[in-house]
């Protein structure tokens, strides 16, 4: 079990407290932005906070009778895999073709394979929710979901019991909406989906 300091502490001390204007993955803007790859890239560090999320899992009574962790690249890959080893289980992803969530490289889900949903932040849930329909539309029955952060104050609703590690609730401004203040900060997109290359 991790306190809420704990986690900002760790979040803190891998530098991915970012302040700024952030485009969000839904099109909102925010002031903040949780850069979890910086969290992740410290295999340690992920094991720490994947080992206190599978607990959360566990107290909750979701652990249970799951097959396969399910998760959406590109910020649920390493998130996945850890939450797979602290788990027990198989870990695979869906990654966008043409901005929708596909299973590639031989991944697949056995008719009523009971899954977990895995993502790294939930932000209004959007990406948890598509990720969830298309395991349910492979064949998978998703009967959890859980992040390392839930940065919407739990407004985000996911169709299934949602556990994450911390939830923290940070303003997010519609594009018509945003603070003159904010407006006059260059923008960055951090997320990968819409990018062009
Ligand atoms: O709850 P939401 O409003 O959907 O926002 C959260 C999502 O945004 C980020 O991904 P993003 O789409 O930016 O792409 P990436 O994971 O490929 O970087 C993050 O990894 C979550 O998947
Ligand atoms: O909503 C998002 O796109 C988002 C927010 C955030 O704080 N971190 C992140 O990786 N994505
Ligand atoms: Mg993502």
């Amino acid at each position: 079990m991790l306190t809420d300091e704990a986690v900002l502490t760790e979040f803190r001390d891998a530098g991915a407290l970012l302040e700024g204007h952030f485009v969000l993955s839904s099109g909102n803007h925010s002031t903040a932005y949780l850069q979890c790859a910086r969290v992740l890239m410290d295999a340690k560090r992920a094991e720490r906070l994947c080992a206190a999320l599978a607990g959360k899992i566990r107290a909750a009574g979701l652990a249970d009778g799951i097959d396969l962790v399910v998760s959406p690249a590109m910020g649920g890959v390493v998130v996945g895999y850890e939450m797979g080893r602290q788990l027990g289980l198989p870990a695979i992803f869906f990654e966008r073709v043409d901005g929708v969530f596909a299973l590639r490289r031989g991944f697949r889900i056995e008719p009523g394979q009971r899954c977990i949903m895995v993502e790294d932040v939930v932000t209004t849930g959007l990406s948890s929710r598509e990720c969830i329909e298309a395991a349910e539309a492979a064949g998978g029955t998703v009967v959890a979901a859980a992040s390392l952060v839930d940065r919407s104050g739990g407004r985000a609703k996911l169709p299934v019991p949602f556990v994450p590690l911390i939830r923290l609730d940070i303003p997010i401004f519609p594009p018509d909406q945003i603070p003159a203040s904010v407006k006059g900060i260059p923008a960055v997109k951090p997320g990968s989906r819409g990018l062009k290359v």
